[in-house]
């Protein structure tokens, strides 16, 4: 068995129920976005693959519940992950203050080697709703700085505005893990190919 650079990074998405978590993420895989809301139940993932410094990988990417009577994960799902992304919704301050709950609940669930290095990534989602903000980007900028210089963007699921910037960062964070170890890696995801342009595979656990 040959050891390989790591092909596939598992990301976590977290976040208040109705922040927009599952919109953020059919948004980045399949550039599309509906007003319909279907509450997630326990989790579901896609997958793309992404160019990282000229090396393509699969990003494997999951929305969770934020509803909390649908929340049946555990530590091992938090486990293995490369990066957490947590989402709230700028028009929603009690969302904002949720970070710290879904950030503490990802580190002790998920028991990262490195927690004090361990990659998140902020987004202040529905962005196009600026007019109705609620939550300061300053404010959010000084959580970020606080808790580690936590990478941070405001985005918009509806009009796609800053999704593959976000989105390029969180696959770069999530690479940033693998520096000083080469890890065996067999692949877990076959990819099926939907589109010719995107390759997405969708599945679901819990
Ligand atoms: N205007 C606007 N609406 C959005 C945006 N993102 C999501 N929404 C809407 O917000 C609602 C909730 O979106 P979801 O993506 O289902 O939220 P969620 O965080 O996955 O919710 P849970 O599954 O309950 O955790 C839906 O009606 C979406 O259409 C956005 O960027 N702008």
């Amino acid at each position: 068995m040959a050891s390989q650079k790591k092909q596939l990074f598992k990301i976590i998405i977290l976040g208040d129920s109705g922040v927009g978590k599952t919109s953020l993420m059919n948004q980045y895989v399949n550039a599309r976005f509906t007003q319909q809301y279907r509450a997630t139940v326990g989790a579901d993932f896609m997958a793309k693959e992404v160019m990282i410094d000229d090396r393509m990988v699969t990003l494997q990417i999951w929305d969770t519940a934020g509803q909390e009577r649908f929340q049946s994960l555990g530590g091992a799902f938090y486990r293995g992950a490369d990066c957490c992304v947590l989402v709230y919704d700028i028009t929603n301050p009690k969302s904002f203050d949720s970070l710290d709950s879904w950030r503490d609940e990802f580190l002790m669930q998920g028991q990262p080697k490195d927690p004090e290095h361990f990659p998140f990534v902020v987004l202040g989602n529905k962005l196009d709703k600026a007019t109705e903000r609620k939550v300061q980007e300053s404010k959010s900028q000084q959580w970020c700085k606080s808790h580690g210089n936590i990478q941070f963007f405001e985005v918009s699921a509806k009009d796609a505005t800053n999704i593959e910037q976000a989105f390029q960062d969180i696959a770069k964070a999530a690479a940033s893990q693998e520096k000083d170890e080469e890890i065996f890696f067999p692949t877990t995801v076959t990819l099926t190919k939907q589109d010719p342009k995107k390759q997405t595979k969708q599945g679901g656990c819990c």
